[in-house]
């Protein structure tokens, strides 16, 4: 019987979109997720009501869509706009031209070596997540497979899922197994913004019920000492589950002490702004979190999720991935150490259940009451389709 040999690689493209989409803070006026939410910047005060005025939205949705010499394309997105789009056109393309998707381990491989003296994380894994995440896809058009079977086939017959957004009240009567808000007040807000907090958190404790889930995104906002103060008071007071991001990404020794003080019970967990195997190491090794939360779009891709994910497993970690659409369910379904997955609401209220990258993907599966069925995700590669009809912009070429 013949060896399959797909076809090469031909044609390399990068096209950055705004609004929306995979950079899912770039929303319009009104929007939860541009609402007062704590972080890094909140100590000044001009940039405290709103994350895009400091710059969140600034990068915009990177699209890579690669074209084999038959004609089958593979896309995929993230957050990345017109600088990543720079880096896969003119560095990261000489990598792909002629090669097999096949390939994907040494495409990585010379992906991250050939940009580590200036990449390693954030906006250059980002670029080498999309041009990874493109090739599954492609992969998976070229064998009529989707990426999920490729990856081993589900462990469950349906993906459940927390939903994040200012409405957790909503969100358990929408079906979601737990709620998580984003902070909004930080260490500059003092002791009246502490209270603030408990008492946004109470509210919605009293509002959902004992029984469901309720944890707080703190995006990077905070020290370790208010971490700290807060972890016990949301614990005690209203039985938080978790406590996201607290601190800084590269305080590993900050996260490592947060949970030797947290109170027993409340879980840590963080990762999104992380990337690669070594990142996710030193945050496993070093003990800081019991749950990682890597972004597939932007921790290196599926091809670097799988070692991420696989030492998590030997390590007894959850692995619950930051919300990343597709792009996460079909790695979920097949992971014992990831029982359950985000939905980021980005509808504005959010009272509505809407697809997370709306508009960038034709078909794109959004919970039932809470759950997508595996089934959901039988089509080839991440099974969704670029909306064409949105305002591409290709600002290079290789
Ligand atoms: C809600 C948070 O502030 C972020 O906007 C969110 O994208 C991320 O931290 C998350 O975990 O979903
Ligand atoms: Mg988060």
């Amino acid at each position: 019987m013949a060896i399959v040999q797909l076809p090469k690689i031909k044609h390399v493209r990068a096209f950055t979109v705004r609004g929306g989409g995979a950079d899912y803070h770039d929303q319009g006026a009104g929007h939860w997720i541009d609402d007062h939410i704590a972080t890094p910047m909140s100590r000044y005060p001009e940039y405290r009501q709103s994350r895009q005025s400091f710059g969140i939205n600034v990068l915009g949705t990177l699209v890579v869509e690669l074209e084999a010499e038959d004609g089958t394309t593979g896309f995929a997105v993230t957050t990345g706009g017109e600088p990543a789009a720079f880096i896969v056109e003119k560095h990261l393309s000489r990598f792909l031209i002629g090669r097999s998707p096949q390939e994907y381990e040494k495409i990585w491989d010379q992906m991250y070596f050939s940009t580590q003296y200036y990449g390693r994380k954030g906006l250059v894994v980002n670029a080498i997540s999309g041009v990874d995440l493109a090739l599954w896809d492609l992969l998976g058009k070229l064998r009529g497979e989707p990426v999920y079977h490729m990856l081993g086939g589900a462990v469950r017959d349906e993906l459940q899922f927390y939903a994040t957004g200012a409405r957790p009240d909503i969100a358990k009567e929408q079906g979601f197994i737990g709620g998580k808000l984003p902070l909004h007040h930080g260490p500059a807000e003092g002791l009246e913004g502490m209270d603030r907090n408990i008492a946004l958190l109470a509210d919605m404790r009293a509002k959902c019920g004992d029984d469901f889930w309720l944890m707080y995104d703190c995006w990077m906002s905070l020290d370790l000492d208010y971490a700290t103060r807060l972890a016990h008071r949301a614990w005690h007071e209203c039985g938080l589950k978790w406590i996201e991001e607290a601190l800084s990404p590269d305080d590993y020794w900050g996260y490592a002490q947060l949970r030797k003080n947290a109170p027993k019970g409340l879980l840590v967990t963080t990762g999104e702004h992380e990337a690669t195997r070594w990142g996710f190491r030193m945050l496993m090794d070093m003990e800081c979190c019991d749950i990682i939360q890597p972004d597939v779009g932007w921790c290196g891709g599926v091809t670097e999720l799988i070692k991420i994910a696989n030492y998590a497993d030997s390590r007894g970690v959850l692995m619950i991935p930051h919300g990343s659409s597709v792009y996460s369910y079909h790695f979920v379904i097949t992971r014992h150490n990831s029982p359950f997955a985000e939905f980021l609401m980005m509808h504005p209220g959010p009272t509505e259940v809407v697809p997370m990258f709306a508009p960038q993907l034709l078909g794109e599966p959004v919970p039932r009451n809470g759950r997508i069925r595996a089934s959901e995700l039988d089509k080839p590669g991440f099974g969704v389709e670029l909306n064409r009809d949105i305002a591409l912009h290709r600002p290079y070429s290789n």
